[in-house]
């Protein structure tokens, strides 16, 4: 069997770290034959939350799980780390303007950046799922100038799963028919998810659908505001689904795709007109352990118009953390 493969949760006592850990010591992150050391990061009031998980994960008695480490020193938490699943962040509050949240953020991620920096692996990957989302990827990726910038990833992944859901339902097709279905841009509702290129049992999907104002006004809101209608529901933000989609991005990364696309916010490298450098999401294939944009789509002038407009706030987030000093 291989050596353990050292994870890192950040906001590890939170309720998304309740749902995804126990998955990750299952096997689900890495795959069956993958044992894993865990190592759960939280601030200071929240350690003894984060034991009592502990405690519960050391109940399952996973075969894969070889250790687990709990504390809120930086340095410790990202010591050897291989993989780092950001998930912990400053909520946006009432009266809280959007400087005051990026700010905020800063603080949070900087710091870890620098932890990433000097302490992790070498060959770390980061998935930093605490909102906003990109931009604090953006910021950890600043903060940390050896690791070489595309292992900062941000999460657009629950936002592809809910887009294959929504058009699934809408076709009365199994989710399995639908391929090439990925997310553009910011994890906010601005983000575009991308019906032209997508397919439905082999046939374009936005042939399939035929009704350009389902799409445009009941599909991408539905989907783009999907994270605020489960917050309404349920009076607390998605959990299971978000730690699913992190599972998933995280095993597709180090697993491979074989082909198929999958969505993730990555640095772009100017594909698509989208500035270099800001955190995007676009369609990729991965093998090896290692993404790539897909290339050499056209863009009709709807899409262009909804990644332009979603492009648009990723650029604002990101001045707005460089007036900031954080990029
Ligand atoms: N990208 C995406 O698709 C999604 C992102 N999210 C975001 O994920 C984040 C976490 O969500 P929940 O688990 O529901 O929140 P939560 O409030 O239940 O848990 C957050 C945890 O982070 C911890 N934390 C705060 N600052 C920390 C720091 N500096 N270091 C380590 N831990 C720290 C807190 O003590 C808390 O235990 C939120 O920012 C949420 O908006 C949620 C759903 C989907
Ligand atoms: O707004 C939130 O905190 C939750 C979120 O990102 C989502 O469900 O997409």
């Amino acid at each position: 069997m291989a050596s353990p493969v050292n994870v890192t949760v950040t906001g590890a006592a939170g309720q998304i770290g309740y749902a995804l850990l126990f998955r990750i010591a299952s096997g689900q992150l890495l795959g069956p034959d993958t044992p894993v050391n865990l190592k759960l990061l939280e601030i200071e009031p929240a350690l003894k939350a984060a034991e009592g998980t502990a405690l519960e994960l050391t109940d399952c008695a996973f075969p894969l799980l070889h250790g687990i480490e709990i504390t809120a020193d930086l340095a410790e938490g990202f010591n050897g780390t291989n993989v780092a699943l950001l998930v912990g962040a400053r909520p946006r509050t009432k009266g809280m303007e959007r400087a005051d949240l990026l700010e905020a953020n800063g603080g949070i991620f900087k710091p870890q950046g620098n932890a990433i920096n000097d302490h992790a692996a070498d060959d770390i990957k980061v998935l930093v799922v605490g909102n906003p989302a990109n931009t604090n990827a953006l910021i950890a990726q600043a903060a940390a100038p050896d690791v070489p910038k595309e292992r900062f990833t941000a999460m657009t992944r629950l936002d592809q799963n809910r887009a294959y859901a929504q058009l699934a339902n809408k076709l009365a097709v199994p989710v399995t028919a639908i391929k090439k279905l990925a997310i553009w841009g910011n994890h906010s509702p601005s983000m575009f998810p991308n019906l032209f290129h997508a397919e439905v049992n082999g046939q374009n999907a936005a042939d399939a659908v035929d009704d350009m104002a389902w799409y445009e006004n009941e599909y991408l809101p539905r989907v783009g505001k999907r994270g605020a209608e489960i917050i309404d529901a349920r009076g607390a933000s998605s959990a299971a689904s978000a730690a699913n989609a992190a599972i998933d991005h995280v095993y597709d990364w180090v697993n491979g795709t074989n082909g198929e696309w999958v969505s993730m916010a990555v640095p772009s490298d100017g594909s698509y007109g989208v500035p270099e450098g800001i955190i995007s999401s676009f369609p990729v294939t991965t093998a090896n352990g290692e993404y790539e944009i897909v290339q050499g789509l056209e863009i009709n002038e709807f899409s262009q118009g909804k990644i332009d407009a979603t492009v648009a706030e990723l650029v604002g987030e990101r001045d707005a953390v460089k007036d900031l000093g954080l990029v």
